[in-house]
């Protein structure tokens, strides 16, 4: 089960604090093909995050419009699976609650809830069912987030900052686990990271988001063979490429990056 989604002339505007305007997005566009694996990078305030809320249907934009599967996003549905950064699990549900969570807000439990046992066995942990939040670790933790997502079957996966806080060990298990998934089940995946290796590793293509206003300035198409080999010739060119451009554009300071 995948999703195309298309992303036609959006413009987000927001006020700060002192009433000045807040270009979040100008004029967007993007489409994006079923099943494609999708990051978008790009320095703090650049609209990553306001893009993403736009698809899973969390905000609406001021003019323009996003599809998916040709259908207008009016709000929330949970064919669009979101992942949050981190501490978005309910501290007062065990893993397999929590896990559950999505089939009991739909009213399906009784008839899918043998799926959360597989969820439970894919996303690595099984014998963690009864812990809670605060017993299990950062990247443990994001596992079940995104098996909590992934038990409604979403057509589309969007996941903000996933991994932004855990370390690079566990980050890079968590990478291996996503592309497992994907691969088994197709779904359309929009993924927002700061970091551009990430990024690299896991896509198809590349969406770098520029800020003042937010926009997109520039898609690269990631031609590696999978699996990918993260100190190849190939990979650290296209890395080169990608820290080239931001240079160019001055958006950042290379720190930001973890390169
Ligand atoms: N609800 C809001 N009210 C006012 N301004 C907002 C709001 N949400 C976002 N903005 C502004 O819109 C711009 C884009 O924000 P957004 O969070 O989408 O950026 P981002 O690229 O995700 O940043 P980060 O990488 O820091 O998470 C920023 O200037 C931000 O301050």
């Amino acid at each position: 089960m995948k999703s195309s989604i298309s992303i036609s002339n959006v413009n987000r505007i927001y006020k700060d604090s002192d009433g000045n305007r807040v270009e979040a997005l100008k004029d967007v566009n993007l489409e994006i093909k079923p099943g494609e694996f999708i990051s978008i990078i790009g320095p703090s305030g650049c609209g990553k995050t306001t893009l993403l809320r736009l698809i899973a249907g969390l905000d609406k934009p001021q003019t323009g419009q996003l599809f998916i599967d040709g259908a207008e996003i009016t709000g929330a549905d949970p064919s669009r699976g979101y992942v949050f950064q981190q501490g978005s699990l309910f501290p007062w549900l065990s893993v397999r609650n929590n896990i559950a969570y999505g089939l009991r807000a739909r009213n399906v439990y009784k008839s899918k809830k043998e799926n959360i046992e597989n969820y439970i066995e894919l996303v690595g942990l099984k014998g963690f069912e009864k812990s809670y939040p605060h017993q299990i670790s950062g990247g443990m933790a994001q596992r079940v987030a995104i098996a909590r997502a992934l038990i409604n079957e979403p057509k589309a996966l969007l996941l903000d900052e996933p991994m932004g806080a855990l370390d690079s060990f566990t980050r890079a298990d968590l990478q291996d686990k996503l592309l497992e998934l994907w691969k088994k089940d197709g779904t359309t995946m929009v993924l927002v990271t700061h970091d551009i290796d990430e990024a690299i590793y896991l896509s198809d293509r590349i969406v770098i988001m520029t800020p003042r206003p937010g926009k997109i300035s520039k898609i690269i198409d990631v031609n590696l063979s999978r699996p990918r080999q993260r100190g190849s010739a190939s990979f650290l060119d296209m890395r080169r490429q990608i820290l080239e451009f931001f240079e160019l554009a001055q958006a950042i300071p290379q720190p930001e990056y973890n390169i």
